[in-house]
């Protein structure tokens, strides 16, 4: 029989879970039983929908049967089972569902992190047992399979009998080697409190044959004598954790199962439990995850909450459940009112899951209503991964969210040196501000330089900081903040009311060199009422703004949008004086210090200079 080789990354991943010295090595018992628990959903689901099953929902169990004398603990289930070809892809590779991202860089403390916070899946049995032997039959089938394996080695697949559906997982343990004791998992006790500890929410009962000590029948009252006999038994509760009272249940719980139910390496930042009775019976138990996933902002990213019926899951990820906005909401909703016979097509336009699906954004929102109230720190951290998510949905379709997602948006304050609000901006504003000042750059950081602030930061008022390139678009969709319109802090006029304008007159030869000078390089040259202490800056007027102009040269660089630009000068600064004099005494010099200026601004506005060696040439040339 020939020997297969495990691909390359997998055969890592076993050569770290049989030399592991993980301390919770016991972990491989749950990844198992929720191996066959998937399995068996799977032929549940179908037994709905396919009469050929044959199977009720409580027909379905999984066994766990451990042999003293062997050595070997079986786990057994009689669920969708695997054919060679499944054999070979699943077990010969690393999980493809992707749960398990295998990093280039393991250490020993990574170690513990990826085996005890993931779902390692099936090899993290190879941590206990030397030598793994599956023995399946695919539903449809009547062949049946056997895969063996002593780890690193590879593995071998042969046909065999199997006379019922489903699939056997054999183990035989490592020899006992201090302080490893591996026996333990061949006793009753240890099996049955992993299984209360790990796997006690499966839906379907976890077996065993336990060893009980029972009085004798028959036997005298006063002189009892008692048996040893063995009962089967069911391990787990099976109530899942969805259905349980939110009081009965600890915080500890519901990050325990989100993250071994999702993958994720940390708690989530939130819980939220619904228990709905009405226009549809429901219960879903949501949570907002503390960072995306690896996949979140990639195109593989696939929304979705799991969705059961009575307990069946019909389907993993049921992106109809959750809005847009919430796309990074991960969990199950489970409701006895859906029919089950229903195609996944169908399903999508299924009433029901519109009203399940419109309640829960109406729960998730007030969820982030309350963190951003209550716990501000934990909001700004959720903000930090998923703010952008919400910012986008706010903005799609022309804004038809803005209402239901406005305030829930953050953006820096000059003012207050941290992330506020919207409407904290609005309720701080003075009684003769009329707009909400906003100024775009790169970072806080650039956006804190740019000389046009200067005027509304000399007045201690308060300008929001868009620095990401989607907060561009805010203006132009948004229009207004309830009765509060915005305005740039930087393009166009302030509308202060009371701002200098300058005097223009002595200075108009002097604007219009700078005008001839640049060329078509700038639409406009003016004296600007904006700055105190700086030379120059750019604006761009009404319309598109530099950050749009940056945004399409990324996305879209064969537009080539371009911004207008406007060259505002304070011609109260020395340095516009002495380009006055050199005009007179030297042209070309002024045409350098003209050059300069307007290299200057593009610089400040975060443009890219059109030819950076020829402007440090020029600053050079002036040394002399
Ligand atoms: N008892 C079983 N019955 C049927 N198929 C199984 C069984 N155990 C494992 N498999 C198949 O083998 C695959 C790999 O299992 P493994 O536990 O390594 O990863 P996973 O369950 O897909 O992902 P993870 O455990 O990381 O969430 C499963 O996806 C499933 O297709």
């Amino acid at each position: 029989m020939e020997r297969k080789e495990f691909q390359a990354e997998s055969k890592r991943l076993l050569e770290l879970m049989i030399h592991s010295i993980y301390t919770h090595k016991e972990i491989f018992l749950r990844e198992i039983l929720s191996n066959a628990s998937d399995a068996i959903d799977k032929l549940c689901y179908r037994s709905l929908t396919d009469e050929q099953v044959g199977m009720k929902r409580e027909d379905f169990a999984i066994t766990i049967r451990p042999d003293q004398e062997a050595r070997t603990l079986t786990v057994s289930d009689n669920g969708i089972g695997m054919n060679d070809t499944d054999l070979e892809q699943n077990l010969g590779v690393i999980a493809s569902s992707g749960t398990f991202q295998f990093r280039q860089e393991l250490d020993k403390d990574a170690e513990s992190d990826v085996i005890g916070q993931f779902g390692v899946g099936f090899y993290s049995a190879f941590m206990v047992a030397d030598h793994i032997t599956v023995v399946t039959r695919k539903y449809g089938d009547e062949q049946g399979w056997r895969w063996e394996s002593d780890g690193v080695e590879g593995y071998t697949i042969e046909p065999c009998r199997k006379d019922t559906v489903g699939t056997d997982i054999i183990m035989h343990l490592k020899a006992d080697e201090e302080p490893e004791e591996y026996s333990q998992y061949l006793q009753e006790h240890t099996l049955q409190r992993l299984v209360k500890k790990y796997s006690d929410y499966i839906r379907f009962p976890i077996r065993m044959e336990m060893t009980r000590s029972k009085r004798k029948e028959g036997c005298p009252e006063d002189k009892p004598e008692y048996e040893e006999i063995k009962e089967w038994e069911t391990l787990n509760s099976m109530v899942p954790l969805w259905q349980r009272k939110k009081s009965e249940v600890t915080r500890e719980e519901y990050d325990k199962f989100y993250q071994e139910h999702f993958g994720d390496f940390a708690p989530p930042q939130s819980v939220i439990t619904v228990s709905a009775e009405g226009a549809v019976t429901y219960k879903a138990l949501l949570f907002i995850p503390s960072q995306p996933s690896g996949q979140y902002y990639t195109e593989d990213f696939e929304p979705g909450l799991q969705l059961y019926s009575s307990g069946v899951m019909i389907m993993d990820k049921c992106a109809d459940l959750l809005p847009e906005c919430f796309n990074f909401v991960r969990g199950v909703v489970d409701s006895p009112d859906l029919s089950l016979n229903i195609s996944r097509e169908l399903l999508q336009h299924d009433r029901q899951l519109k009203v399940i699906s419109n309640n829960l954004e109406k729960k998730i929102r007030s969820e982030l209503e309350r963190m951003l109230k209550d716990d501000r720190e934990g909001y700004e951290k959720f903000y930090r991964s998923f703010g952008r998510q919400l910012k986008l949905s706010a903005l799609n379709n022309y804004g038809a969210m803005k209402e239901k997602l406005q305030d829930l948006l953050l953006f820096y304050s000059s003012t207050q040196k941290k992330l506020v609000t919207l409407g904290e901006y609005v309720s701080r504003m003075p009684e003769e501000q009329k707009y909400i000042y906003y100024a775009s750059g790169d970072s806080v950081e650039a956006v804190d330089h740019l000389p046009q602030t200067e005027l509304l930061k000399d007045r201690s008022m308060e300008i929001l900081y868009f620095t990401d390139k989607t907060d561009e678009f805010i203006p132009d969709i948004f229009r207004t903040y309830g009765d509060k319109a915005f305005r740039s802090a930087v393009d166009g006029d302030l509308e202060l009311g009371d701002e200098k304008q300058p005097e223009t007159a002595d200075h108009q030869e002097t604007l219009d060199f700078l005008k001839e000078t640049l060329g078509s390089r700038v639409d406009q040259v003016k004296a600007s009422s904006k700055l105190k202490s700086h030379p120059v800056c750019l604006t761009s007027g009404e319309g598109m703004t530099f950050e749009m102009e940056k945004y399409f040269a990324a996305v879209q660089p064969d537009l080539a949008l371009k911004a207008k630009r406007i060259l505002e000068v304070n011609v109260e600064h020395p340095a516009f004086a002495a380009l006055e004099s050199a005009r007179i005494t030297d042209p070309d010099r002024a045409k350098k210090y003209a050059e300069i200026l307007l290299n200057q601004a593009m610089l400040i506005a975060g443009l890219p200079l059109e030819n950076p060696s020829d402007y440090t040439d020029l600053l050079c040339s002036l040394w002399k």
